[in-house]
């Protein structure tokens, strides 16, 4: 089975496909982190010396052509499915799961850890809280179209798993 977590930058996609991943005894991968891997460097500078565009496109390529194995949990970036056919075929080729999180608790979880994250470096306080909401409205007609839509909160590798397993 090839799982596929998507949300918002900060909705907790790295750390619970971690424990995901860890529970179903499938191996874990992070697209951000295999962009890195391939890259040599990190998203930030992909972004800053190829720009945005140039990203989507290195990011489709990987996700959708790099030799996964036959269970994975991957964590996508937190655009990923927002461009180019990328939600399409990641509901093709998989289960995919949006953890969902407002606004507010996403920029709870991004106010220290802004940095290594091109799109909100330099954002303040509500200019954060801003930022996100726009974003998120704009980006949840592709994140609602997952296969499972979980609270980010609350979140548990069993839940998950049960819910999967009904529809295997
Ligand atoms: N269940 C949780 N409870 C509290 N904090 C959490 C939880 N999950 C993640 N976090 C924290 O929220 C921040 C963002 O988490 P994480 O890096 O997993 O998000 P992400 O969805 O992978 O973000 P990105 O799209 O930017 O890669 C981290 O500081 C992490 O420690
Ligand atoms: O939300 C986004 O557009 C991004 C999220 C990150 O995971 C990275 O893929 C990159 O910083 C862009
Ligand atoms: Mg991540």
């Amino acid at each position: 089975m090839k799982i596929f977590l998507i949300g918002f930058m900060g909705a907790g996609k790295t750390t619970f496909g971690k424990r995901l991943a860890k529970k179903l005894d499938f191996p874990f991968f992070d697209l951000d982190h295999l962009i890195e891997d391939i890259t040599g460097g990190s998203v930030a500078d992909y972004f800053a010396k190829n720009g945005e565009a140039q990203f989507r496109d290195f990011e489709k390529e990987v996700l959708q052509k790099h030799d996964f194995p036959e269970n994975f949990v991957l964590s996508t970036g937190g655009g990923a499915p927002c461009f180019h056919d990328n939600m399409e075929w990641m509901n093709k080729a998989g289960k995919t799961i949006y953890l969902q999180l407002s606004p507010k608790a996403i920029a709870g979880r991004l106010e220290n850890a802004k940095e290594e994250r091109p799109l909100i470096k330099g954002l303040k306080g509500d200019e954060l809280v801003q930022f996100i909401e726009q974003r998120l409205a704009a980006r949840e007609d592709f994140y609602k179209q997952a296969h499972f839509i979980v609270d980010g909160l609350s979140v548990n590798p069993d839940a998950v798993i049960e819910l999967l397993t009904r529809q295997w």
